[in-house]
């Protein structure tokens, strides 16, 4: 086989040993490793094809690790890695003891930060900048941040807080004009109003040197050719909302001209203070498919690199399409509900309801923080909104949820989707937080629904109610409780499944489908267990503890959260409460710790949290009474 240049750059040194036309080579190269590659394995692959180029120029213009590049969200540092000497693991990306799909410390000294969740660079860099001017060190920091991420409130605050710092600090932003969707927003207006203008740091120099020569006679002269020079500068250099608050804009150029972006890349190296320099990109790039449908591809499992089509879809039902479709039936009957995305229409299922009521249907962008409390305005304006989001994104707008809807208990529902284990996208996207996090919060009603049904149903009753709900749900295909007789779902009451005389469990929304089939099991070898199924995790039905304590000895919870502060910790609380000290209760939840990325399927097995680690235990407790 032909020997290819990537074969050979295994560090930002060897790279550096080429020239730039062979760059273009290694792009080519980087290109079709990608794709096929990640037809394989699958990631974030649109995001990466996109920054081909640009990651390059970047390797070869700065010295990592000791200048500093900080990828926001992470979800595409692919050619980042490859290129810091990392190509020959990508065949274990994402994969259980392989590489991970973002940044990670543990993996390379060249993955300085570690991002997962957006709009996090610019704040992280101007930190390490600070850090650098007070050991007077000297090199570069760069952010690498997407348009969409840039919609987020945390890159503003950076925006605001570095344009007045005077450190030299390089925000490079990537602009291909989509988040996982379309990007949204006045400034993806304004982003879009500036792409087309050819003029970048050339030019701006010079307007710069002939501004300069203007005379200035007298004071109110003065003042006029300031004033001219303001508006020469807004008519011909674009990119002045960032020159006010203090960056020197320079683009916005072509991000995948690789002579261009090395040369400008150089000169920005150079240039003092803070810097945004805008590249124009194409997610997708390269992959006639992906430039075509970057949405579909931004997160891709296996596919066929020929046709493009996806290898693993079952056409299986998922709990995003039972709620996508659920809230457009109550939507129609109710027309005061209204839906907020951060950015995610997609994944949350939402883009039904957005083609059906387009006016009732609101993308704030990657912002989480400002959906929850526009939500919390639409509902004190007689609304009642539902905020369709990831769990682990939620963990963003811990205090609007506190400050601006539980304190003023506003109707409002919360869809919180890919609760529990994600799987692949590892520590930061496991949604193993919310039953704690939202616990603790006065007015606020938790439920987790077993399978489709108590989704379809739990959504309906959430409607009814006049204060903050949440509902959490997995990601992945539903499940369907084995149970003809189910009941209606009741304020704070639980469901009883089945009944038995040797212990009982009480398993919290996923961890049912382990349940029932540890039921079924311990059966066939003579234990007979009640299931019990929560429904509510907060107020959580008190009563029928009680009475499960009355009724048995051994108490087991099943939860997909955290093991601080999740259910088992509410059972225990009542049990304590109660001086209730002749029951033995176990927890199966997830322990104090981060939960890395693999297969679902693995990580239950690995934290014990599988059908046949649990029965295991539970039967050795109850033999061992
Ligand atoms: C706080 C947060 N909310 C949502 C997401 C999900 N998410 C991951 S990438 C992405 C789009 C990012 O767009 P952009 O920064 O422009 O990068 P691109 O994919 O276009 O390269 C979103 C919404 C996230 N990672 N973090
Ligand atoms: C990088 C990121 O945060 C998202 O792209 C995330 O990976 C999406 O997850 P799903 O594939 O579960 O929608
Ligand atoms: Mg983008």
């Amino acid at each position: 086989m032909l020997k290819q240049f990537i074969d050979s750059i295994d560090s930002p040194e060897k790279l550096k040993k080429i020239s730039i036309d062979q760059l273009n080579i290694v792009a080519r190269e980087i290109r079709h490793f990608l794709i096929n590659t990640l037809s394989r394995t699958g990631g974030h692959l649109a995001s990466n094809l996109g920054v081909v180029e640009l990651t390059l120029a970047l390797h070869y213009c700065f010295n990592s690790p000791q200048d500093k590049i900080i990828w926001d969200v992470g979800h595409q540092s692919y050619v980042h890695k490859i290129i810091t000497g990392r190509k020959d693991k990508f065949c274990t990306l994402k994969q259980m003891g392989g590489i991970s799909g973002f940044p990670k410390r543990k993996e390379s000294v060249h993955d300085i930060f570690e991002t997962g969740h957006s709009s996090t660079s610019i704040s992280a860099a101007l930190g390490m900048a600070a850090g650098r001017d007070l050991t007077k060190e000297d090199y570069s920091v760069i952010a690498v941040i997407g348009d969409g991420s840039l919609t987020g409130g945390m890159a503003f605050e950076a925006l605001n807080n570095a344009g007045r710092s005077n450190t030299n600090l390089i925000v490079v932003l990537n602009d291909n004009q989509m988040s996982i969707s379309p990007n949204v927003g006045g400034l993806s207006k304004y982003l879009n109003s500036i792409r087309t203008e050819p003029v970048y740091l050339e030019v701006k120099e010079d307007i710069d040197q002939i501004l300069k020569k203007i005379p200035g006679i007298g004071k109110s002269v003065a003042r006029t050719v300031k004033k001219t020079k303001e508006s020469i500068r807004y008519l011909l250099v674009p990119g002045t909302l960032f020159e006010e608050l203090g960056f020197t804009y320079v683009g916005p150029i072509n991000g995948h001209d690789i002579k261009s972006l090395v040369s400008v890349l150089k000169k920005v190296k150079r240039m003092k203070g803070p810097i945004l320099l805008h590249v124009k990109t194409v997610k997708g790039k390269g992959y006639p498919h992906a430039e075509k449908l970057p949405c579909q591809y931004h997160g891709i499992g296996p596919f066929d690199v020929k046709t493009g089509q996806a290898l693993s879809e079952s056409g299986e039902a998922t709990y995003s399409d039972v709620f996508g479709n659920t809230i457009v039936n109550l939507a129609n009957e109710n027309n005061k509900i209204v839906a907020i995305t951060a950015a995610m229409p997609d994944g949350t299922g939402l883009n039904n309801f957005q083609q059906k009521f387009p006016e009732r249907f609101f993308d704030v962008g990657i912002a989480e923080q400002h959906a929850v409390t526009f939500a919390a305005g639409l509902a004190s304006s007689g609304f009642h909104p539902v905020f369709a989001v990831y769990s682990s994104f939620l963990q963003r707008a811990y205090d609007q949820i506190i400050h601006d809807v539980c304190i003023q208990n506003l109707p409002m529902v919360f869809a919180i989707d890919r609760a529990g284990i994600v799987g692949q996208d590892g520590e930061t996207h496991q949604g193993i937080f919310d039953l704690s996090f939202l616990s603790h919060m006065p007015n606020m009603t938790i439920m987790a629904p077993c399978d489709q049904l108590e989704l379809e149903e739990m959504l309906k009753f959430a409607f009814t109610m006049k204060g903050p709900v949440a509902i959490r749900y997995p990601k992945g295909k539903v499940f369907n409780l084995m149970k003809s007789d189910r009941t209606p779902i009741e304020y704070k009451k639980s469901e009883v499944v089945c009944e038995g005389k040797d212990g009982a469990i009480l398993a919290v929304g996923k961890m049912m489908e382990f349940a029932q089939s540890i039921v079924e099991n311990l059966k066939q070898e003579g234990i007979e267990l009640s299931l019990i199924n929560p429904r509510f995790i907060k107020p959580i039905d008190e009563e029928m503890i009680l009475e499960v304590c009355n009724k048995h000895k051994f108490i087991f919870t099943m939860e997909d959260n955290v093991i601080t502060g999740g259910f088992g910790s509410k059972v225990l609380q009542i049990l304590a409460e109660h001086n209730i000290k002749d029951v033995s209760v176990k927890i199966f939840a997830f322990p104090d710790q981060f939960i890395e990325h693999g297969t679902s399927s693995e990580l239950y097995k690995k934290y014990h949290l599988d059908a046949e680690n649990m029965q295991k235990t539970i039967k050795k407790t109850i033999i061992e009474g």
